[in-house]
């Protein structure tokens, strides 16, 4: 007599991958209460997005994620033919994210940046330190890709407005807002005792301190750039989001991102990104299974 196997069928690298990145994202929209952006407590600066969204969002570039994984393991290396094979991939996945969420942008600079991670951390499962990763991600982010459209973006706009550095050369600097910013600081208040959801926050408040988030200055200029970046500072300076000094601070850079319609979409993206890295970097758990 045959026993049905109940056992579930163990998960493919690939599998493991894309479950991290939807984590992640899932992670960044659940975490609260972050400045102008969806959260559990509301929409923020955004009329078209919510939290219900964000999720639906996530969940349906799940097939993507673990596409780009494959990808990696099958060509083998950073290259053209890889680099190309993912942004067709990463354009579908945005195709399908508009199909989910009834055209709204929930997740494109999260595709992007998640995508060039997944896929440098599938190159290599048993190297998946942080800054490993993030150099494969932005050798990969350096390289020409055929047939990637040119639109004039609202990133593109504000790049010929202001000179601004966006999502792009993010990536090919080696995400620098998560390696000299928002790891180190999840790290440091989580060594403080602050807690996980503070220390992510603080994590997103160090992001926002430096960065040149190209949906703030597309929707509120410099005025908006420069409110984001002081008021997260401040925030930090008062001791971060687990102190209620800066806990005040926080509320207050909510209510002026808010007024202004300034929403720190990039910084959100890096903060998945960064939690994502934490993941794999962490628990050498790519190959245990140990996420
Ligand atoms: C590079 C991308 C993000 C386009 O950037 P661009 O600035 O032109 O576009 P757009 O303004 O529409 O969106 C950029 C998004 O990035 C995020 N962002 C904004 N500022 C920043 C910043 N300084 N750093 C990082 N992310 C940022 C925001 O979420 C924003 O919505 C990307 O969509 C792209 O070119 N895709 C082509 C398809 C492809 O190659 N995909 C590869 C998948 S791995
Ligand atoms: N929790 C979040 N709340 C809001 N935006 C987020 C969040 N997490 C990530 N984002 C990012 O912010 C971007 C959305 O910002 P925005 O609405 O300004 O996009 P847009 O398409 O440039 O502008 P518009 O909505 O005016 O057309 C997305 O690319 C998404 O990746």
């Amino acid at each position: 007599m045959h026993a049905f196997n109940l056992q579930p069928k163990p998960l493919s690298l690939a599998e493991r991958l894309a479950d991290l990145a939807v984590d992640a994202l899932i992670d960044e929209a659940d975490l609260s209460p972050k400045p102008a952006l969806v959260d559990r407590r509301g929409n923020g600066a955004h009329t078209d997005l919510h939290l219900g969204l964000m999720h639906a969002s996530a969940l349906s570039l799940w097939p993507a994620f673990k596409e780009m994984a494959e990808s990696a393991i099958a060509f083998g290396e950073v290259g053209v033919p890889l680099r190309e094979a993912i942004g067709r991939i990463g354009r579908e996945g945005e195709q399908t994210m508009l199909a989910t969420t009834n055209g709204v942008n929930t997740h494109r600079g999260a595709i992007w940046a998640l995508g060039l991670l997944v896929t440098a951390a599938a190159l290599d499962c048993s190297n998946t330190h942080a800054s490993t990763v993030t150099l494969r991600a932005a050798r990969l982010a350096i390289l020409d890709d055929r047939f990637a459209p040119r639109p004039l973006s609202h990133g593109a706009q504000v790049a010929q407005r202001y000179g601004a550095r966006g999502a792009r050369e993010e990536a090919q600097l080696g995400f620098p807002s998560v390696i000299q910013r928002a790891l180190p600081q999840l790290k440091r208040s989580r060594a403080a005792g602050h807690g996980e959801q503070n220390a992510r926050l603080d994590a997103l408040l160090a992001i926002m301190t430096q960065l040149s988030d190209t949906c703030v200055l597309y929707r509120a200029g410099e005025q908006g750039l420069h409110t984001m970046q002081l008021g997260a500072q401040a925030v930090l300076d008062a001791g971060g989001s687990a102190s209620l000094a800066g806990r005040r601070r926080l509320h207050e850079l909510d209510e002026q991102l808010i007024a202004l319609n300034a929403s720190p979409g990039g910084a959100a993206d890096l903060l998945a990104a960064c939690l994502f890295i934490d993941r794999i970097a962490s628990a050498d758990g790519i190959n245990q299974g140990a996420f």
